[in-house]
């Protein structure tokens, strides 16, 4: 049995417990104890004091050597990640491994940003009355920041909160998605073993209602949230004046025009549909073909689509494995069958064995069906003819969520009017909406979040500016 680490300190006995299962074949990967309610006000005032004894004061070298030396322990023991990952979320071999490979970069890209958080002065001689006056910006750590974190990339999208947070000299509450608290205690362990003081990292293993609790505690400073869309607008009602960071969900567009390479298109859009079971907040949910190539698209799309080996995510030849659970497949198999009863054709795919859903294409879809205006989080994809760029941007832009989106064309002048119309936090030009590397500036507008992540971007939004200004010589008149 593992359980949460507060202070350090490991604590594996308690009488609430729950069973982390592989979700591919149900088998048991690891027990783990829940926190108790004086467990987590235990984490909290940790996290608070070690804050303002400890980490406060900790110098930019120090925290950079941290995040340096626990990137080179994950390395050594990437393949043990990878494996955990595997099993708790069911993540095909080969994915695992790409998230753990990320994972380090993220961990060395926050080491690298510790160094350059830096402040600026300010022209206060461009003031009426302002010369002999100094005027500095710093930027400083907000406290204790709560990291709350979805099962889908357990270890990389934990590491884009905890990375910057302790970059800019916070403390952390880390509460792991249930589903895949396995990895989040090895990666607090490893982070103690790369020379992390007690108390800095602490771990609370337990379910939403220890999120909700953060979010309200009056001794933390930051909610930083990836997860579900009603999740995140009930954080963000309840968080009062924290600081929010929220990472929500999507439904992707992918836009393909007819002078677009479709073989190209074709092979990026089935891993943009299907990688992790579509289980992705940025995963290909609407593709848009422009009518001319339609019949083409569909038909290399569908063959390409069931050539994917489906099957135990420990095959290294395995792309889709299951998604999270059973009740989520039957979730996403209920979707296509409203989709079908109401017009909707399955063009491949659509039968669901256990958690296993197969990788499904959808055509002669409508706007208002879950599949399209709903976030799917499964493997199941509608492709849709569009006639003009007028139109094509008005179907995609039809959403309440606008995260990333993909465009495919060779008109250079096209693919940026386009990139420039889309509501989306971020736009590929022929690349898929699914790619993202960890450090550019990454979240949505609309519904589908707010702030940035990337890990230069979290860091800003992990510190909060303090203005210090000095009157150097009195040399105005103070009646002004
Ligand atoms: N935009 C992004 O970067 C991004 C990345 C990955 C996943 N996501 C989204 O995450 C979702 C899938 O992940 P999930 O099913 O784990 O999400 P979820 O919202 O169900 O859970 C996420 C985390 O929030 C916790 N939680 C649940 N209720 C809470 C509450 N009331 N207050 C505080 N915390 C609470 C959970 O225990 C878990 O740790 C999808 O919607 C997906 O799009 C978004
Ligand atoms: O699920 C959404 C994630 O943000 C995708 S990724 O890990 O950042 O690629």
């Amino acid at each position: 049995m593992i359980g949460s680490i507060i202070n350090g300190k490991e604590i594996n006995t308690s009488k609430d417990s729950m069973n982390v299962v592989n979700p591919y074949n149900g088998e048991k990967v690891e027990e783990i104890a829940l926190a108790s309610d004086d467990e987590f006000e235990r984490a909290v005032t940790s996290a608070f004091d070690t804050f303002h004894h400890t980490m406060k004061d900790m110098p930019a070298h120090q925290r950079a050597d941290i995040l340096r030396k626990t990137a080179d322990l994950m390395e050594e023991q990437a393949d043990d990640f990878a494996e955990i990952i595997m099993k708790e979320a069911g993540k095909p071999i080969f994915f695992s491994r790409g998230e753990v490979q990320r994972a380090i970069q993220v961990l060395r890209f926050a080491s690298e940003e510790a160094k350059h958080i830096s402040g600026e002065v300010v022209p206060m001689d461009a003031a009426i009355d302002g010369d002999g006056r100094l005027g500095l910006v710093k930027h400083i750590p907000l406290g204790v920041v709560a990291a709350i974190t979805p099962f889908n990339f357990p270890l990389n999208l934990s590491l884009h909160k905890i990375a910057p947070a302790i970059a800019a000299g916070n403390t952390v509450i880390f509460k792991p998605a249930e589903k895949t608290p396995v990895s989040a205690h090895k990666l607090a362990k490893l982070f103690h073993e790369g020379g992390l003081p007690d108390g800095v990292l602490n771990l609370l293993m337990g379910s939403g209602e220890i999120g909700e609790k953060l979010v309200t505690h009056d001794k933390v400073h930051k909610i930083s949230f990836t997860g579900s869309l009603p999740v995140g607008r009930s954080i963000r009602k309840s968080a009062g004046f924290k600081k929010v960071t929220l990472e929500l969900g999507s439904n992707s567009p992918n836009i393909i025009f007819d002078d677009s390479n479709i073989h190209e298109a074709t092979n990026m859009l089935v891993k943009g549909a299907f990688a992790f079971s579509g289980q992705v907040c940025i995963s290909a949910q609407r593709i848009y073909v422009q009518k001319s190539i339609y019949d083409q698209f569909l038909k290399e799309y569908i063959k390409a689509t069931e050539d994917l080996g489906i099957g135990d995510p420990a095959f290294e030849k395995t792309d889709i494995g299951p998604m999270i659970s059973v009740e989520e497949a039957k979730r996403a198999k209920q979707w296509i069958d409203d989709a079908v009863e109401n017009g909707a054709k399955i063009a491949t795919g659509g039968e669901r064995d256990g958690s296993v859903l197969k990788p499904t294409i959808m055509t002669d879809v409508e706007s208002h069906m879950k599949i399209i205006a709903d976030e799917v989080f499964a493997p199941i994809v509608s492709v849709i003819p569009f006639d003009t760029e007028d139109d094509v941007i008005d179907y995609a832009n039809d959403s309440v969520y606008g995260l990333q989106a993909g465009v495919f064309t060779k008109d250079v002048d096209r693919a940026f009017r386009v990139a420039d119309r889309l509501e989306m936090g971020g736009v590929w030009i022929n690349e898929i909406s699914t790619y993202r590397q960890d450090n550019h500036p990454y979240g949505g507008v609309k519904q589908s979040g707010i702030g940035r992540e990337g890990v230069k971007y979290a860091v800003d939004g992990m510190t909060e500016m303090k203005f210090i200004g000095v009157k150097l010589k009195d040399n105005h008149d103070d009646r002004a």
